[in-house]
């Protein structure tokens, strides 16, 4: 037997390679040595060879360990000082549901046991403790208890990962939007989805295979927009030995590697039409004749397509295939602006403020009143990748955690023309010394951060592209971005 971590509860999942730990809550001297016994006798090699143990004397110790590590496994007498053992399994359960817990019993109290098998107990053992049983027993809860944790395993990656790309919003449309990605996780239906750049098409394309029968299998983003021009339909299709100069083997193509997931094609529209007809053959049959090659490839794959182009008017023009649209749509979403789903805009914004500044190392950013105000009144041309930008450069500037309506208004296009000097109704009301003095201030500010965003906020560079000494423009950060600026890089 050795010592070492176990599992971590509160990490379902994370498991350390450490030997198996068998928690004993029992008072009594006699049975602790019976029971330590009965564990060496019985065969748990199957568990992973090593295994350990820790003995506590009564259910408050054996809480005090559970807080401070993890184990595999609980075996606890009934009757115990302090805590009763039904106390205990209760108390396990609620910290974790798949910590397998057997009562350890006499005869006289089996009732009771029946009770914590209520609670949540796995199981129950009859006193005095015998090997094969113990053996037996042990076997069977570790095996449910592993397939319970395994399943805890899938929905924590899940969440996170769904977490960390994570769509969300607050509108009608936007609700509209989730129930139609719950349609499409039903079935295996080809999903178009439409909307301008930006409006976070390839977030629900992730959501609906993240969400699907089978998110451990790949997702494969083909960006039609990117593809090798001449090689389009080798990368889409593989190719086999000498289908051209330069195939020197057989090479699969990005739809086989995707086989079992998802392959989302990213700008669509943009695909050529000798090679729509080709997909339109995949979609149909599900197969995949590589370049060059006679035999095909059967394939099980869901496909989502996206666009921000107008597909019906490409069709009507003939620059895309009807019959690959009508395919392609099965089930299809339509993604609108963010500026026709303005209660989406805080929502987004406040979520991506959180994500980014945790990234970047300023946790607990927020927007105040205004600054929102400004998000929200903004059309964002360039939907929640715009957003995003804007806020992520937000955070790098903030010289505190609150981000203000002045620093957003700077971030947005246009806004430097007004600070270059343009006077607005505020300036042109104080005479002109001031209203000058502020207009330079203006650009000031607007200029330095524009600089420091150019150069991912590395002060010698974005001095040096200004042709203004270090030195001094750090005081110029001083002055007009807070002093905290300009003590960095
Ligand atoms: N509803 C949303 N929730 C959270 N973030 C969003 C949302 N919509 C857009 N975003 C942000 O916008 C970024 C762009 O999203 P995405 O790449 O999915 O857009 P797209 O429509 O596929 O763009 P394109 O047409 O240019 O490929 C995301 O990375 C995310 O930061």
């Amino acid at each position: 037997m050795s010592h070492g971590g176990v599992l971590d509860a509160k990490t379902p999942g994370k498991r350390s390679k450490a030997p198996f730990t068998i928690l004993i809550v029992e008072d009594s001297p006699t049975d602790i040595e019976l029971m330590l016994h009965a564990l060496e006798d019985a065969d748990l090699k199957p568990l992973g060879g090593d295994f350990e143990m820790e003995v506590r004397a009564n259910a408050e110790g054996a809480l005090q360990l559970l807080a401070e590590r993890s184990v595999d496994l609980v075996l606890t007498d009934m009757m115990l000082p302090g805590l009763s053992g039904l106390d205990l399994v209760g108390r396990i359960q609620a910290l974790d549901p798949n910590l397998p817990v057997l009562v350890v019993t006499r005869m006289n109290t089996v009732s009771q046991a029946v009770d914590a098998m209520r609670r949540g107990a796995f199981d129950y053992i009859v006193k005095p403790v015998n090997a094969a049983d113990l053996e037996m027993r042990l076997h069977r809860a570790i095996r449910i208890s592993e397939i319970l944790r395994r399943h805890a395993i899938y929905e924590h990656h899940d969440r996170q990962v769904y977490e960390s790309n994570s769509l969300v919003g607050g509108s009608r449309a936007f609700e509209q939007i989730i129930s139609r990605i719950r349609e499409a996780t039903q079935s295996r239906s080809t999903v178009l989805i439409t909307g301008e750049t930006g409006t976070g098409k390839g977030l629900i394309a992730r959501a609906i295979h993240q969400q699907s029968l089978q998110p451990d299998h790949p997702f494969q983003i083909i960006d039609c927009t990117t593809l090798p021009e001449g090689m389009m339909e080798s990368e889409l299709f593989g190719h086999v030995r000498g289908a051209f100069t330069g195939a020197i083997s057989d090479k699969p193509g990005l739809i086989e590697l995707a086989n079992g997931g998802t392959v989302f094609f990213d700008e669509i529209g943009e695909l050529p039409l000798p090679l729509q007809s080709k997909l339109l053959r995949v979609l149909e049959d599900n197969e995949v004749r590589p370049v060059g090659g006679t035999r095909v490839r059967t394939v099980n794959i869901r496909f989502i397509a996206a666009t921000n182009r107008d597909l019906e008017r490409r069709v009507r023009d003939g620059s895309f295939r009807k019959d690959l649209y009508y395919r392609l749509a099965v089930i299809s979403i339509a993604v609108l602006p963010l500026r026709e789903r303005r209660e989406d805009i805080p929502v987004i914004a406040r979520h991506l403020l959180t994500k980014l500044s945790r990234e970047m190392g300023k946790p607990g950013c927020h927007f105040d009143e205004r600054a929102m105000e400004a998000l929200v009144a903004y059309d964002w041309p360039g939907n929640g990748r715009e957003l995003r930008n804007v806020v992520e450069r937000a955070v790098l500037l903030a010289t505190n955690e609150t981000v203000r309506a002045s620093d957003i208004r700077g971030l947005l296009p246009g806004r430097e023309a007004d600070s270059a000097g343009i006077p607005d109704i505020g300036l042109t009301s104080l005479p002109y010394i001031e209203a000058k003095e502020r207009a330079i201030d203006q650009f000031t500010k607007a200029y330095l951060e524009a600089k420091l965003v150019q150069h991912g906020g590395v002060i010698t560079k974005a001095a040096e592209s200004s042709g203004i000494p270090r030195q001094h423009f750090s005081l110029l950060m001083k002055r007009f971005l807070g002093s905290d600026a300009a003590g960095e890089t």
